[in-house]
């Protein structure tokens, strides 16, 4: 299995291409399923997610070129995704269960092909993961659904989905794409309230409008969709990842230096940014992307509370209790949106931080120095925080099962030994 191998200490110096996103790129290739005709996609990452969603799709029929795949390069993949036809709307357990994005096809097979057998999914166990909300949503839109063997079972009313008012009764990603989805091709109109306005939602809506979806209040909490009869193809160049700018960020916030994060948009993550500018790091937006430089002076400690967009992500709460770690004071950290998601706390043990968790809340104690430690971690952005402690530690740190990591980081030992770091993939 693969490991990653770095030594801590190097300051971080360069430039660092900031990939498509995947948390935008996922949905982006489901929407291909709403229409007869190709969708292009552009600046697609490099991700076990994708060849994953990939095989998924197929399975439902969607003809799916790439190219770029092998590049040599740090630019993304062009991917043509046409779905003539579905020809099979079960996704099953085997392709859903590692992935949980994958679930989020209900929406388009429901509105196209006006039923759907879906088996419940997985992704990161960073709590129990509810699909209540998506099925309350899916019914108010006239969808009869049971749960048969695992599988969400769901049919249409004849005719197909009906327009309808769906108020959220908290803020949800997931959901808020399946019901956008579904929305465009029902009849008549359909009003999201208290959606979610991340910015990968908005990437997918304004993508949805270019194939001819008629959706307004796109970037706000609701969003009005106007059923049309058929969707068509279009091309789309995925948004960059806010949640790697942001890892970087700290990435070089930890060690020290100065790194242009190119492509980056601040207006995506400005809760994090200021965050980080709070605790000293000068942050600064240039018409390429976004530089980070940290001077002599250390971190210091600042507090931070995950909420929906536009508030502080949950997705970078571990990054940014790795760069704690080694602050000037004490921090705290409060974690409202999943229930588990801590599991990267004694981890970071493993390296010498002070951290207690009580409940929601994990107070990090800044130590002068973390020391490389063989670590392991049990998702995608508690294995990076692991990464981001060891290139400050003092000495040697592997990071095992690192398939986490390539679930959503394109590239991550080219990207950092780029710029300086010593870290390398072992193979085997
Ligand atoms: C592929 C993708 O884009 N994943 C992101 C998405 O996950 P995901 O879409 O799964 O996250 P949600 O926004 O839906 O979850 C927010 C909260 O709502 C709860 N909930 C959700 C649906 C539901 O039916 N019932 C329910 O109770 C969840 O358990 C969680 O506590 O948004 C999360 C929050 O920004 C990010 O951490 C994930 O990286
Ligand atoms: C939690 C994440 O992914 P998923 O929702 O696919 O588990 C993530 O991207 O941090």
């Amino acid at each position: 299995m693969d490991r990653i191998r770095l030594v801590g200490g190097n300051e971080l110096r360069g430039e660092i291409p900031i990939s498509g996103a995947k948390n935008a790129a996922l949905p982006l290739m489901i929407a291909s399923l709403l229409t007869k005709d190709p969708l292009v996609l552009e600046n697609v990452p490099r991700l076990a997610d994708v060849n994953q969603l990939e095989k998924i799709l197929e399975n439902h029929g969607v003809d799916i070129a790439v190219h770029g795949r092998k590049a040599p390069t740090l630019e993304g993949q062009r991917m043509t995704l046409q779905a003539a036809e579905i020809v099979d709307t079960t996704a099953p357990y085997e392709l859903v269960s590692t992935m949980r994005a994958s679930f989020w096809v209900i929406g388009p097979l429901l509105a196209r092909a006006h039923e759907a057998r879906v088996s419940l999914p997985g992704g990161c166990a960073i709590g129990t993961r509810p699909v209540d909300l998506f099925l309350a949503g899916l019914k108010e839109l006239g969808a009869e659904l049971e749960i048969d063997e695992g599988y969400v079972v769901a049919r249409a009313p004849k005719g197909g989905l009906r327009g309808a008012r769906v108020v959220f009764p908290k803020v949800t990603v997931g959901a808020t794409h399946v019901l956008l989805m579904a929305a465009t091709l029902a009849k008549g109109t359909t009003v999201l309230e208290n959606a979610a306005m991340e910015p990968e939602i908005s990437d997918v809506a304004e993508c949805l409008v270019k194939m001819g979806a008629k959706i307004s209040g796109i970037g706000t909490r609701t969003l009005t969709i106007e059923g049309v009869d058929e969707l068509h193809g279009a091309t789309h160049a995925v948004v960059a990842d806010r949640i790697e700018t942001g890892t970087y960020a700290m990435a070089a916030a930890m060690t020290g230096g100065d790194v242009l994060l190119r492509h980056a948009r601040a207006e995506h993550l400005q809760a994090a940014l200021d965050t980080l500018g709070q605790a000293g790091v000068d942050i600064s937006s240039e018409a390429t992307g976004i530089r980070v430089r940290r001077n002599g002076n250390g971190i210091q400690a600042v507090h931070a509370e995950t909420q929906p967009f536009p508030g502080f992500p949950t997705d970078l709460q571990a990054q940014f209790m790795a760069l704690m770690t080694m602050a000037n004071g004490t921090s705290q950290i409060r974690e409202t949106i999943f229930e588990n998601r801590y599991m990267h706390v004694a981890e970071l043990a493993r390296f010498g931080a002070d951290i207690k968790v009580d409940g929601q809340v994990a107070t990090v104690t800044g130590v002068p120095q973390l020391k490389g430690a063989q670590v392991m971690a049990t998702d995608l952005r508690a294995s990076v925080s692991l990464v981001i402690a060891g290139l400050a530690a003092r000495g040697e740190t592997v990071v095992n099962r690192i398939y986490h990591l390539d679930r959503g980081f394109e590239r991550l030992e080219d990207k950092l030994s780029a710029v300086g770091a010593e870290i390398e993939r072992v193979t085997g």
